[in-house]
């Protein structure tokens, strides 16, 4: 496949040539008959969305991977990483095959993370394809698989000793260039949480409540002292902590302090406490809606490369789930399919730079979590890649989206959304229209 005078993400006018699912040519000009012309489009290495819910096994009622990788594609993200808290949870080797093996429904390549509880199986977990270790639950939140502090320990010491890309390969110098197990960390301190909050012990009351008592009760400060733990506990050990959903720009200086790696949602980039009103308990998620003087402070942290990737927490619940009061309702808000449209919005309003957007969903995600074939728009590298019109901003509504939630914390901003993403050279969705599911465990090569 020729795609011809696409701009990259760097503004250079390019040919690419895909072949065998690899970029196997990026140059001012190629010959041959092109089979796309992009002239006055952008294109993108596809996204790496490394924190997903995508549900199965155990709640697909709520997304499948069908309906979160379609959702994915559609949104430009050709890698995702799905999180272990489903139904059996993701702990031991059962748990990580089941999973697998409904993951090879996917459109998009995927990784499959392992999760820790008190009877998780670390071995087994090991002993597979697994992505990374997490979400790691400091306090809990939906499927209540928060941990204690001896716990978290401990795992952190085995992903230290895991040796397990030393299983996985034979060739000494590529077990040198590769990382161990990375910890991935849900950093609040439920100590902190402020239970003075009205009806916080009231059992299902303030039924007209809002999310901003939730923003109340899960206190901002829970958040740094979290992940001031996290990072001593894995600074000791030697073990890589990357810090999942950083919320406040005191947990973003104290990742970045500490040499852990973190992640920040769209939610709580582009929403505050202001929005709280209007989205009502639809603004419900771990860690929640913080003040607009927080949001901001973490915006500057994103566009100054103090923040390492946006992730998006894709959390699906049904409306059905949400129409409740706030104490009832679960946790959490959709996002895989807005991420890279909200992000490229940003660009087209000048707030963020191309280059900017390209490192905080491809290139930093791909360094950060060692994978060399993606991530970058590079000769040998795989041809996962998006096209879109960088004018071309419309509105978003939950009903054009592919998850199976069908809303959005978004409805109504604008999106710069994608013509065309191809995973490994495989178009997997064109203009409304999906190819095949050609996902594959980034991890299995
Ligand atoms: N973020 C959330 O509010 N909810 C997530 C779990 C999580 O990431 O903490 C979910 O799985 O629903
Ligand atoms: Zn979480
Ligand atoms: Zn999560």
């Amino acid at each position: 496949m020729l795609i011809a005078n696409a701009t990259l993400p760097d503004g250079r006018e390019r040919d690419v040539r895909i072949a065998d699912g690899q970029i196997d040519a990026v140059e001012p000009s190629l010959s041959g008959e092109p089979d796309i012309d992009a002239a006055g489009k952008r294109l993108f290495p596809g996204a790496l969305d490394v924190h997903v819910h995508f549900r199965q096994p155990g709640y697909s009622h709520k997304e499948t991977w069908e309906t979160g990788s379609k959702s994915a594609a559609a949104g430009g993200v050709t890698t995702v990483v799905d999180q272990p808290n489903t139904d059996p949870a993701t702990v031991d080797g059962a748990g990580f095959d089941e999973k697998a093996d409904l993951a090879a429904a996917s459109y998009v390549d995927y990784g499959i993370n392992g999760g820790v509880t008190a009877d998780w199986d670390p071995e087994e977990l090991f002993d597979r394809p697994l992505f990374a270790l997490g979400e790691v639950f400091l306090a809990d939140s939906t499927g209540d698989m928060g941990i204690d502090a001896d716990l978290f320990a401990d795992a952190v010491a085995r992903c230290a000793t895991s040796n397990r890309n030393a299983k996985r390969s034979d060739d000494a110098a590529a077990r040198a260039a590769e990382h161990d197990v990375t910890i991935t960390v849900h950093a609040e301190d439920a100590d902190l949480f402020d239970s003075s909050v009205e009806g916080v012990d009231a059992g299902g009351a303030g039924r007209d409540a809002d999310a901003d008592l939730w923003s109340a009760f899960r206190a901002a400060e829970a958040e740094e002292a979290a992940v001031e733990r996290a990072v001593e506990v894995g600074t000791g050990q030697g073990t890589a902590v990357h810090i999942a959903h950083t919320s406040t720009p005191e947990g973003i200086d104290a990742a970045s302090a500490g040499g852990a790696t973190c992640e920040v949602t769209p939610h709580h980039l582009f929403l505050s406490r202001e929005d709280a009103d209007e989205l009502g308990t639809y603004g419900r998620m771990n860690p929640p809606l913080r003040s607009e003087e927080r949001r901001e402070a973490v915006f500057e942290r994103v566009r100054d490369g103090t923040v390492d990737m946006i992730a998006t927490d894709h959390a699906p619940h049904t409306r059905e789930e949400k129409d409740v009061g706030l104490w009832d309702a679960p946790s959490g808000v959709p996002g895989v399919e807005t991420m890279l449209p909200l992000l490229l919005e940003e660009a087209r309003q000048g707030t963020l730079s191309y280059e900017r957007v390209r490192d905080l969903i491809a290139a930093n995600p791909a360094d950060v979590f060692d994978l060399p074939n993606k991530g970058r728009i590079e000769e040998g590298r795989d041809a996962d890649l998006v096209l879109f019109d960088p004018e071309d901003a419309r509105e978003i509504r939950g009903e054009d989206l592919h998850s199976k939630c069908e809303w959005t914390p978004f409805e109504g901003r604008q999106g710069v959304f994608p013509e065309l993403t191809l995973v490994r050279g495989e178009v997997v969705y064109r203009d409304g229209e999906f190819g095949d599911a050609v996902g594959r465990n980034v991890r299995e090569r």
